[in-house]
């Protein structure tokens, strides 16, 4: 990539259900290493603008840029194959399978061009140090070494969440997508998950779609707010805080 680059840019974007845009003319540039939120009153095209990114919807006008290049056509796994990781309402667990099992298999899906699905899953463990190293590693990030052995299935909701950005993290994404990730947790909870995602993907320019406002002004560097499927204001948490547009769009929303 060019070192001037964002790693994620939109231009010009537009989706349109019938005579509808929910997506309206949207351009963004999200830097390397930027923590982004994307936040906006109910229906303000959220969700939508999410799937635009990840390559769950097709754009109907407009260009979407990663790394540099242009992924508009590109279907999600192709996506991801690039680098975009995504986390939270897709499934991305086995719960079948150990908590060792599903970072495993997630390691292992990243250098499928030396192994297959199967033979990391089923051949003797010790054959292949270095996937086990790393799964290793990632399962010390994610603080779930000790439970390794138990099925995700069993797990209280909050280690299936490490699990999650564990997987996640197995892929080694640049740009991680989380469509609001602390939904129907609790304050306590809520915390930790934040904490978790500060901690362990410190490196990777992350983009939060949220509804909680005051979670994003506590861990953004820049939040785009959007409304009617356009952009009405970005900027930093303060900025954001300050802006009449916003109170007036959002936070009126809000208290509906
Ligand atoms: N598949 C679809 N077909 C028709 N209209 C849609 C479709 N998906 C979304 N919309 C409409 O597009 C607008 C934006 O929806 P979107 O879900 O992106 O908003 P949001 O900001 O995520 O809202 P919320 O916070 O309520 O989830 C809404 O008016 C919604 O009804």
């Amino acid at each position: 990539m060019a070192t001037d680059d964002p790693m994620l840019r939109t231009d010009g974007l537009v989706k349109e259900f019938g005579n509808f845009a929910a997506i309206d003319g949207v351009d963004i540039a999200v830097q390397p290493g930027e923590f982004r939120s994307i936040i906006g009153p109910n229906g303000a095209g959220k969700t939508t603008m999410f799937n635009l990114i990840s390559g769950g919807l097709d754009a109907t006008e407009g260009a979407v840029y990663f790394d540099g290049e242009d992924v508009t056509d590109l279907p999600p796994e192709e996506r991801i194959q690039r680098g975009m990781g995504r986390s939270f309402q897709i499934s991305n667990i086995f719960g079948g399978l150990t908590v060792r099992e599903n970072v495993r298999l997630a390691v292992q899906s990243r250098m499928r061009d030396s192994y297959s699905f199967r033979e990391a899953l089923f051949k003797p463990t010790g054959r292949y140090d270095d996937i086990n190293d790393e799964t290793d590693e990632i399962l010390g990030r994610i603080d779930l070494a000790d439970i390794a052995e138990e099925e995700a299935a069993a797990l209280p909701y909050g280690d299936k969440r490490r699990l999650e950005i564990g997987v996640v993290l197995a892929t080694e994404p640049e740009l991680v997508l989380f469509d609001e990730p602390t939904a129907g947790m609790g304050p306590e909870e809520t915390q930790s998950t934040i904490d978790l995602i500060e901690e362990v993907l410190v490196e990777q320019t992350l983009i939060l779609v949220e509804h909680d406002i005051e979670l994003v002004m506590e861990i953004s560097d820049m939040i785009t707010v959007l409304n009617h499927g356009q952009v009405l204001a970005e900027g930093t948490p303060e900025e954001i805080a300050d802006n009449q547009d916003v109170q007036d769009a959002y936070l009126g929303g809000m208290t509906e």
